[in-house]
C-alpha cells in the first residue's frame, strides 16, 4: 500500500472502525481503542481542517461511545445513517425487521454463543464464538429475507448482516465529498 500523504486541509480521510481504528475483538462491545488512537484522532481532525470521517457498519451510538468525547462526522450502519454537520440524517427507508427477529429467536435460544446486534436499519448476527454455525446462520437469514422486501444480506468478519438495500459506504463517501469541509479536498483518502 502506498504511503498516504501528510494530512492537510486539502485532504479528506475516511476511516473504517473495526479492524482499522480498533483491533478485532471476540465481541462487538469488547473492543478497546489504543490510547494513541484516541490521542491522535483530534490532531488528525484538526490537521485535515475537519475533513475526517468514520465510515462504518456500526451504529452511531457505538462510534460516539468508543470515541468519546470526540464527535466526528460519521456514516454508520453501512451508509444508512450519517452525521455530517449538525443533525443525523437517514438514507434508508424504515423497514419492519420483526420477521427476521422472529426467525432468529429459536436459533438464538438454542445457540447462546451466537450474538445478535440490533441496529436502526438492520441487524447483525455474530458467530465468532461458534464458526461451525455459519451455514445455519446464513440459511436462517436467507429464509427470512423475502419477508422483508427491500432488505439485503451482507457478509462480514464472522458476522452476517441484514440491512436496508441501497445505502453503501461508497455512496456515503460520495455524499460527504460534496459537502464542507470534505469538498475542499483534492481526493479522498480511504483508510
Ligand atoms: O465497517 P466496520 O467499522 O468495519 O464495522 C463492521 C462490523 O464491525 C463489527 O463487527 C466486527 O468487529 C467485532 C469487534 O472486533 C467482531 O467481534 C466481529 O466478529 C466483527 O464482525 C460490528 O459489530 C458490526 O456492527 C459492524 O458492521
Amino acid at each position: 500500500m502506498p504511503i498516504p500523504p501528510l494530512p492537510t486541509p486539502r485532504h479528506a480521510l475516511f476511516l473504517d472502525f473495526d479492524g482499522t481504528l480498533a483491533d478485532i475483538a471476540d465481541q462487538p462491545q469488547a473492543v478497546q481503542l489504543r490510547p494513541q488512537v484516541l490521542h491522535t484522532l483530534p490532531t488528525l481532525h484538526a490537521a485535515l481542517g475537519g475533513a475526517l470521517a468514520i465510515i462504518t457498519g456500526r451504529t452511531l451510538a457505538d462510534i460516539d461511545r468508543f470515541l468519546s468525547p470526540l464527535r466526528l462526522p460519521v456514516a454508520c450502519e453501512h451508509g444508512a445513517q450519517y452525521r455530517l454537520n449538525a443533525g443525523i440524517r437517514s438514507d434508508a427507508p424504515v423497514l419492519d425487521w420483526e420477521p427476521v427477529f422472529s426467525a432468529l429467536h429459536p436459533l438464538l435460544e438454542h445457540h447462546p454463543q451466537l450474538l445478535l446486534e440490533a441496529k436502526s436499519a438492520g441487524l447483525a448476527l455474530h458467530y465468532r464464538q461458534a464458526p461451525h454455525l455459519e451455514a445455519l446462520c446464513r440459511q436462517t437469514l436467507q429464509d427470512a429475507l423475502p419477508a422483508v422486501p427491500g432488505a439485503e444480506l451482507l457478509q462480514g468478519k464472522c458476522v452476517l448482516e441484514i440491512k436496508t438495500a441501497g445505502p453503501t459506504k461508497g455512496r456515503a463517501i460520495a455524499r460527504f465529498m460534496q459537502a464542507a469541509p470534505f469538498c475542499r479536498a483534492l481526493a479522498p483518502v480511504p483508510g
